[in-house]
């Protein structure tokens, strides 16, 4: 009995799934690295969400930007929005567990900030209700998804789907991402 099998399968799903980024995602990710550094030189903010390994994502990110990626630079502003349990737990349980990012984007959102929804469905109904009121405040959303037909895909500015149906294989696409972003925006302050 040994693991030799599956830890060869989940290399090469992930290789495919780097594959499908490569092929399909650079222009995207370049546009998302230009409107976050645009954002942030016009004195706005990023606000990221997700849920599970995504909301692990969207904090590991935010901490990137108001610390620092790879070199000393200005402090910038990203918040994730999965991390407050006081805000998280209030809202869920009064409003209902579909409006935790939506009340708070609500809150804390204004036109020309940037919102990244991670959602690798790309259906879980508290992202779609965030969007939807993200759109309707005038932010610019980067989504960060993982099915084709996920219903996020068309509600977002910028799409960075990631054809594949493993949900792990998708999130460390995502999280390349994050970094590639990082890298890029960080490189212009
Ligand atoms: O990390 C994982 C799987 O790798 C899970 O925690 C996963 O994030 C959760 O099932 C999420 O609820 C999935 O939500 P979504 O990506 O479909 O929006
Ligand atoms: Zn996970």
């Amino acid at each position: 009995m040994n693991f030799i099998n599956l830890i060869n399968n989940s290399i090469l799903d992930h290789v495919k799934a780097l594959d499908c980024l490569k092929a399909n995602s650079i222009s995207d990710i370049n546009t998302a690295g230009l409107k976050i550094s645009n954002a942030f030189k016009q004195g706005k903010k990023l606000l990221l969400i997700g849920n599970g390994g995504s909301a692990a994502d969207a904090q590991h990110i935010a901490a990137e930007f108001t610390g620092r990626f790879c070199k000393e630079r200005i402090a910038l502003p990203a918040i994730a929005l999965t991390t407050d349990t006081s805000a998280l737990t209030a809202i869920g349980n009064d409003y209902g567990f579909e409006q935790i990012f939506a009340r708070q984007i609500e809150a804390l959102g204004s036109d020309g900030d940037v919102l990244i929804a991670f959602s690798t469905s790309g259906n879980s109904p508290n992202i779609l209700k965030a969007v939807e009121i993200a759109k309707h405040k005038g932010l610019i959303i980067i989504g960060m998804s993982g099915n084709e037909e996920g219903k996020l895909n068309i509600l977002c500015d910028i799409n960075i789907n990631i054809n594949h149906k493993n949900t792990a294989r998708i999130q460390e696409m995502h999280i390349l991402i994050g970094h590639i972003l990082c890298e890029s925006v960080e490189s212009l302050f």
